[in-house]
């Protein structure tokens, strides 16, 4: 049985519950894990507060800090092919997309191990005379730190790195569905030789473990990422202690495809901005948003590449596809496509289940294209979260970007022309805190990510990541101290 880590100790929740996780491409129990609830959280709460408060961890030269995080960098490299493997027994995602998980993975530690020690403040020329002034960096303190299923130990890496590299503590809730790579993962950091108390990991339900994380007053910042409904309820909770607050929720994220693109990479992106991961991703290009004297033949072409698409297990090399991760999840999706064809959607391809005998054990739903979708429609404005596109026209550039506007969310968006000024002018009314021209879902260590509107607040990777988890002091000091007399 896989336990949590608190204070330095493997243990099992205080009510010795328990959890099984499944497989989604059969449904076979892979492991079983401790349910923590909320007394175990407190515990690990109140390890990280006293490591902050009373260890060295915080106190650590940044270089020192640096040099820790490269070995954890480095047991994840060590360990890479054994990563792959459980993060794909757990989400049913491809292998060869978990093998490039973990090598992301590996950079978003090596990343902040190197600019730990970069960034040592600022001198200000002070305005007032015979004084200096100064602005450093510290740590944030004790950070909650709650993750999503989709991309268990990526979207965990991209907290933990920083964080670490900040000088925090912190106490870490993964998805109750797919905790077993960061189980994994703290297993490597303990064997890094990390400070007793510095990292802690509670597994459990949102409403227990998660609610108490974004609750508690000893914690001093949380961090989320997952879904929009979850990370209103976590920003009324942090209210509770003015806790700082960084929310990476949910998409809808359009794609504009101009007529003047390459036509073979527009299709061909289309399609791998949607259905890598079975659509199961927070910047996957849902919306397609297509010039209309190409409209038709687009579609089409889009509809012949769809259809081939290979569903199957993780480990075969001929998948490309895999489940959906729970049969909750699939019922829900179910009835959002069936919902877009009530509002008058048409099924291009999929808008079912497989047939095939042998993935019937599974959670899997046909790659589908809507066609005749409008902005109005709720397949056009609700995140679904699986592998369904919808396609809508525009005749004007002007009216592109309206449309790819109309949404609440704001996460990441691309653009296909040839033209670069063009794309150039759409990028600059588009509202999102990521767009690509003629590319999809590129990320990486180096930029920042993160949404505009409903999308978020805040920013992972890149040098705004690692000032997520810093706080700012300003320090004066007055060089020739004597009374002012004013009283
Ligand atoms: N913006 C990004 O970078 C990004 C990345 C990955 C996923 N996501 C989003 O995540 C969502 C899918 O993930 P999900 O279904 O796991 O999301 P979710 O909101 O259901 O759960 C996310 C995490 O929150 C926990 N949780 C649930 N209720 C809670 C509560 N009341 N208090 C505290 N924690 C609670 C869950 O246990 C889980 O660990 C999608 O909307 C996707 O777009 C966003
Ligand atoms: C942030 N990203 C793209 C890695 C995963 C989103 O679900």
């Amino acid at each position: 049985m896989k336990k949590m880590f608190i204070n330095g100790k493997w243990v099992e929740a205080n009510s010795s519950e328990t959890r099984a996780i499944i497989n989604p491409y059969n449904q076979e129990p892979i492991a079983t894990v401790s349910e923590g609830s909320r007394g175990d959280a407190k515990l690990a709460i109140e390890a990280a507060q006293g490591a902050f408060d009373h260890g060295e961890w915080p106190h650590w030269t940044a270089r020192d800090r640096g040099k820790k995080v490269h070995k954890i960098a480095e047991l994840i490299e060590r360990d890479h092919e054994e990563l792959a493997e459980i993060e794909s027994l757990d989400t049913g995602k491809t292998v060869i997309e978990s093998r490039e998980d973990m090598d992301d993975i590996a950079s978003v530690f090596r990343y902040f191990a190197e600019i730990a020690d970069k960034d040592g403040g600022d001198v200000i020329d002070s305005p007032i005379p015979d004084s200096t002034s100064r602005v450093i960096h510290e740590p944030v303190g004790v950070c909650g730190q709650i993750t999503p299923w989709n991309y268990p130990l990526l979207q965990a890496s991209w907290k933990l790195a920083p964080a670490l590299a900040a000088g925090n503590t912190l106490v870490m809730k993964p998805s109750e569905m797919t905790p077993l790579t960061s189980i994994k993962v703290f297993e490597l950091m303990e064997e890094s030789g990390i400070p007793v108390g510095v990292v802690n990991l509670v597994l459990g339900p949102g409403y227990s473990v998660g609610d108490e994380l974004s609750v508690n007053d000893n914690v001093d910042l949380i961090s989320f990422t997952g879904g929009i409904e979850t990370g209103k309820r976590i920003m009324q909770a942090a209210s509770s202690n003015v806790k700082n607050l960084a929310l990476e929720l949910g998409g809808k994220n359009p794609n504009i495809i101009f007529a003047d693109s390459d036509f073979e990479t527009a299709v061909d992106q289309a399609m791998n901005a949607v259905f890598f991961h079975a659509g199961q991703i927070c910047s996957a290009g849902t919306r397609l948003i297509v010039e209309e004297n190409i409209h038709d033949e687009f579609v089409n072409a889009l509809v012949d590449r769809v259809r081939n698409i290979k569903l199957g297990n993780a480990f075969e090399e001929s998948t490309q596809m895999g489940p959906l991760i729970s049969k909750e999840h699939l019922a829900k999706v179910i009835s959002y496509v069936e919902n877009g064809k009530n509002e008058g959607a048409t099924i291009a391809v999929g808008g079912q289940k497989p047939d095939d005998s042998q993935l019937q054990d599974g959670f899997f739903y046909l790659p589908t294209v809507l066609t005749d979708c409008t902005t109005d429609m709720s397949v056009v404005q609700n995140e679904g979260f699986g592998p369904v596109i919808t396609v809508e026209k525009f005749s004007t550039e002007e009216e592109s970007v309206r449309l790819a506007n109309d949404s609440i969310y704001g996460l990441a968006g691309g653009v296909f022309t040839n033209d670069i000024a063009k794309a150039e002018r759409c990028v600059a009314k588009m509202r999102m805190g990521t767009v690509w021209i003629n590319d999809v879902n590129l990320y990486f260590p180096q930029a920042p990510w993160g949404g505009y509107k409903q999308s978020g607040i805040g920013r992972e990777l890149g040098k705004k990541g690692l000032e997520e988890y810093q706080e700012t002091k300003h320090v004066y000091r007055n060089l020739h101290p004597s009374p002012v007399s004013w009283f």
